[in-house]
């Protein structure tokens, strides 16, 4: 069926495959396919027409010598053979069935890509621009021609701006702004002044003039002379004027109080002020001007409520705190708050001893004896021994040295506010012998006393002795 079709389609083939089987035949044919060169494509082409151009068609729609075989001895390779060699046979059923070429409106999109091997010259208006362009063409498979852009000669001016020629000359000299005519023909540029600047001018113009006329006529009636004293005249009035704008405190004085005050000198050398007096009285006076600056409170008020100083801002604050005290004052019926009053020292009272207690006080205080007293847990030892440091105390205030308090053990001394007893002495933990503990502790005296501290005299303290859980010892 196969070799059949193919003999319809080719019968130049088919004689061909006389004598041989048709697999025998395309495993040669196979074996001796070889691609075809490109050139071979090219010089091909234009001797077809596009109609009928194999390569623009597909490899089912070629012509009668495409065909599928597939070797079922050797599996399922399957090899596609195109003959492009030979023209289009219309002729074969399959040729016949292509002879109808049918168009698609997306198949023209790319016509413009079409690269036509014709030296095609380019129009005025296509000419490209000289720029020459940075990217270099690739170099491909196939050395195809390319359209060469048509260059100008080297000599040509290249135009490098599309504006007329007037554009490209400079201008005749520069032109200021104020002195740039305007876009109106023939109207210069008027600047817009205000009215009453001009007005200022206008006067000031006429004021020189009359300035100059008078002066013109002051020297030719009243001479040189006569303009010498018109001059001297009219500083001694500058200068008045500037004394009296340093009294007024003014900007124009400020202004002019460099020049100095020689009217002022003047007059105080015509009220009989020596001249060293009157220059030291000017330059103290040239002094306070220059170091003058207005406080604020000699300053005029402000019209506008935002424009304050900051001592004005603080007195507002402090006035707006005292409202608010006196208005608080009055919501409380007039007591004065915790806050504001200082809490008063709350006092320990007072401590009544018992008839055991003042008796045994007594006899220590008064009658300077050395009294042993003790009792049991809370009957109030601590109390009659703290009452009897005070009492003690107070008497020998101009001698404070003369009461010691001491206790055994640092506890007890706490209690008490008093010290260990081997403190007091300085004897350390006194194992040493007597003697020895005697010496320390004249020694530590000695130096008690160069360091200005109160001496302790434990070797020579004498009664009264208050034995307890502390002791108190008197000086004789
Ligand atoms: N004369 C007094 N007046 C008021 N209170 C007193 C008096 N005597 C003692 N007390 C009170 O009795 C309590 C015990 O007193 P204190 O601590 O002096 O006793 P104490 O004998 O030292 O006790 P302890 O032997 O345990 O140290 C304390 O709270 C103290 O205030």
């Amino acid at each position: 069926m196969l070799a059949k079709a193919l003999q319809d389609h080719n019968p130049a083939m088919a004689g061909g495959l006389k004598g041989t089987t048709i697999q025998q035949h395309y495993k040669a044919s196979a074996n001796t396919l070889e691609p075809v060169p490109p050139t071979a494509l090219d010089t091909s082409l234009p001797s077809w027409p596009a109609s009928t151009n194999p390569l623009k068609r597909t490899a089912s729609q070629a012509n009668g010598k495409e065909s599928l075989f597939s070797s079922q001895e050797s599996g399922a390779k399957k090899k596609t053979m195109i003959d492009l060699t030979q023209p289009p046979s219309g002729a074969g059923r399959v040729g016949k069935l292509h002879d109808t070429v049918f168009f698609d409106e997306n198949d023209f999109d790319d016509d413009a890509d079409i690269d036509l091997d014709e030296d095609v010259l380019p129009t005025a208006e296509q000419q490209p621009l000289p720029i020459q362009s940075s990217r270099t063409p690739l170099p491909g498979p196939s050395q195809r021609k390319r359209v060469t852009p048509h260059k100008p000669a080297s000599s040509t001016p290249l135009p490098w701006s599309s504006s007329p020629l007037s554009h490209h000359q400079m201008p005749p000299f520069k032109v200021t702004a104020r002195e740039a005519p305007t876009t109106n023909a023939g109207n210069t540029s008027k600047r817009r002044t205000l009215p009453w600047v001009e007005e200022e001018k206008r006067k000031a113009a006429r004021a020189k003039e009359k300035v100059s006329e008078s002066v013109i006529e002051d020297f030719s009636t009243q001479g040189k002379e006569g303009m010498t004293k018109k001059v001297e005249r009219k500083r001694a009035q500058d200068a008045g004027d500037s004394c009296d704008d340093l009294a007024r405190g003014n900007q124009a004085g400020k202004r002019k109080r460099s020049r100095g005050c020689d009217h002022c000198h003047d007059a105080l050398i015509g009220q009989g002020v020596p001249d060293l007096v009157a220059d030291k009285i000017m330059e103290a006076k040239r002094r306070k001007s220059e170091d003058y600056t207005l406080l604020p409170k000699d300053k005029p008020n402000s019209p506008y409520p935002w424009n304050k100083t900051a001592i004005a801002v603080k007195e507002e604050q402090k006035k707006l705190r005292q409202g608010h005290r006196k208005l608080s004052k009055d919501v409380e019926g007039g007591e004065v708050t915790k806050s504001t009053t200082k809490k008063k020292k709350e006092t320990v009272a007072r401590v009544f001893l018992s008839e055991e207690q003042k008796s045994v006080l007594n006899l220590v205080a008064d009658q300077k004896k050395s009294v042993f007293f003790t009792g049991s847990a809370g009957t109030g030892k601590s109390v009659l021994l703290r009452e009897t440091i005070k009492v003690l105390r107070d008497k020998y205030k101009r001698e404070p040295d003369r009461v010691a308090v001491t206790a055994s053990t640092g506890l007890a001394a706490c209690n008490v506010g008093g010290v260990t007893l081997h403190s007091y002495a300085g004897i350390g933990l006194g194992k040493e012998a007597v003697p020895e503990l005697v010496k320390k502790n004249q020694e530590e005296s000695k130096k008690q006393r160069i360091d200005g501290r109160a001496p302790k005299f434990w070797s020579s303290t004498r009664s009264p002795w208050l034995m307890g859980t502390c002791s108190i010892s008197l000086k004789p």
